[in-house]
């Protein structure tokens, strides 16, 4: 039987916070500042995962399509569809299609990718693009509900000095 989301928005606040710390992580391990976890339909935190762009020389190696790759091999879609992402900062284009099709039912996250994008600035290593996460979900044929920005600042705060130095 599949479980109902119950997730309070105090949790999404922790949950979220808990990405950002996963950001600051990523960062130290020498990865770009992006973390992500996928949290049950009751707000436990079932997987985690970091940026690897820069520890496994992957350029697709975002923290969010990291977590979905664990996610669609550990879970099954009907369950997904009750559990949430939690990311630092908004899905790009490439990491929203992969939760997408992993089949998650909600996404919660940091800083926009327009943010995302003036923070980064043309910087080589991060290309941001200027494609918000929920128009990759309303080309879709299943619902993805996305609650963000939140936390902006504290999701911004771990890129500070990082970009400049590459
Ligand atoms: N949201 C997000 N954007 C990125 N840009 C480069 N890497 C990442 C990542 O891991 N997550």
């Amino acid at each position: 039987m599949t479980q109902t989301r119950t997730v309070t928005p105090e949790q999404d606040i922790a949950l979220l916070t808990r990405s950002i710390e996963l950001a600051t992580e990523s960062r130290a391990r020498g990865d770009h500042p992006f973390g992500a976890l996928l949290a049950g339909p009751d707000g436990a935190v079932l997987l985690e995962a970091m940026n690897t762009c820069g520890s496994k020389g992957d350029r697709t190696g975002h923290a969010e399509r990291n977590l979905m790759t664990q996610a669609s091999i550990a879970y099954a879609p009907e369950f997904l569809a009750q559990c949430t992402m939690y990311t630092s900062a908004e899905p790009c284009a490439m990491c929203a299609g992969s939760v997408y099709w992993a089949g998650v039912g909600r996404v919660v996250h940091g800083m926009s990718e327009v943010a995302l994008k003036a923070l980064i600035g043309p910087d080589p290593e991060n290309l941001t693009m200027d494609l918000p996460c929920r128009a990759v979900f309303d080309a879709g044929q299943r619902r993805v509900e996305v609650v963000g920005p939140l936390l902006s600042r504290e999701s911004a705060v771990v890129h500070e000095g990082f970009w400049e130095g590459l």
